[in-house]
């Protein structure tokens, strides 16, 4: 049996995008949605994110086979309570959460008898809220599904049909491993883009115009990735905190070597390490998964 009705709760890039999507590419499937902000719902509605806007969590539920929580990680437990009264037996519960572990530890714990398959599409931008959304983003990038070993087949594969349904492509991963990998290349990239450019602004002896007038490609890419959604970004490293801590101390002890080679003039240890790294660039190139692939990074999203 596929899907004939979802509801989306959160309407913002991801939510709107995976409304937007459905209607494109899988026209048959019945949307309804809701977003605890008034004025998120008014624009989903102008755009027309979903089918339905609907009034309350309940109604947008109330029909639904599945539903697929969009809100940022540290409100999925809030979002998952919120429909926990009008759930209708059997239906699948979802989320498109950065990290998976403590997503679906809140989603358990509000919603105890659900079926529920976490699921986290790799594809996004530092863009934000309702007007954000293109149908397009998550073609040809992974979607990561983290069910539990005891969740029915049944319910991983309707879940899996559907992102392959918007384009995506879908595997499956243990939450604790996902968490991981995603902490690498992820979580940490965030957060060092952040760092340099709170760096940047904070120096004395350069000043802010300065940095802005001169800001050469790399510090532009950052500037972009620390543009990211402040409440998204916070609730990442506060849920993922172990995978993200683990990760950071390596990163330290890397950057203390690289530190030492620039104080003692050790230019192969620095020619090594880059000649190294050129080549995982162009793996990722290799395998398409470039943001400057003509679809993605559009100048209107
Ligand atoms: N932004 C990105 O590039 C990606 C984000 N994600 C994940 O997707 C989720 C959503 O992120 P975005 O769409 O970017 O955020 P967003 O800020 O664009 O949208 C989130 C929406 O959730 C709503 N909301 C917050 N708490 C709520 C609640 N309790 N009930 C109903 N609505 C609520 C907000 O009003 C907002 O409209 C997050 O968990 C994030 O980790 C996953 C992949 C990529
Ligand atoms: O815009 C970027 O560079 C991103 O990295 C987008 C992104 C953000 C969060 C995710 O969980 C997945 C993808």
């Amino acid at each position: 049996m596929s899907i004939e009705r979802i509801a989306i709760i959160g309407l913002g890039l991801i939510g709107g995008s995976i409304g937007l999507a459905l209607r494109e590419m899988l026209p048959d499937i019945a949307t309804t949605g809701w977003d605890a902000d008034r004025d998120v719902r008014r624009k989903a509605a102008e755009r027309g994110l979903v089918g339905k806007v609907s009034d309350s969590a309940d109604d947008a539920v109330r029909d639904a086979q599945l539903v697929i929580l969009c809100v940022p990680v540290g409100a999925m437990g809030a979002a998952a309570q919120s429909i926990a009264g009008a759930l209708p037996p059997g239906a699948i519960v979802s989320d498109v959460g950065s990290s998976k572990h403590s997503v679906a530890q809140a989603i358990a714990k509000a919603l105890p008898d659900a079926v529920v398959v976490p699921a986290h599409p790799v594809a996004g931008t530092e863009k934000s809220g309702p007007e954000a959304g293109f149908p397009e983003l998550f073609r040809h990038r992974w979607c990561i599904l983290t069910p539990e070993d005891a969740t029915p087949a049944e319910a991983v594969e309707q879940v899996a049909a559907v992102w392959q349904g918007l384009g995506a492509k879908v595997e499956i991963m243990e939450p604790a491993h996902h968490d991981l990998v995603l902490a690498v290349t992820s979580h940490i990239p965030h957060l060092i883009a952040y760092t340099i450019v709170g760096t940047a602004s904070d120096l004395e002896d350069v000043t802010r115009g300065e940095v802005i007038k001169y800001s050469a490609g790399g510090f532009r890419d950052f500037t972009r990735i620390a543009a990211s959604d402040p409440t998204m970004w916070r609730d990442v490293f506060l849920t993922n905190r172990d995978a993200v801590l683990e990760v950071l101390g390596r990163f330290t002890e890397d950057l203390t070597a690289l530190q030492r080679a620039i104080r003692n003039g050790d230019g192969d240890t620095l020619f090594e390490l880059f000649e190294r790294t050129r080549t995982i660039r162009r793996s990722i190139i290799e395998e398409g998964q470039d943001d400057a692939r003509p679809d993605f990074g559009r100048s209107d999203h």
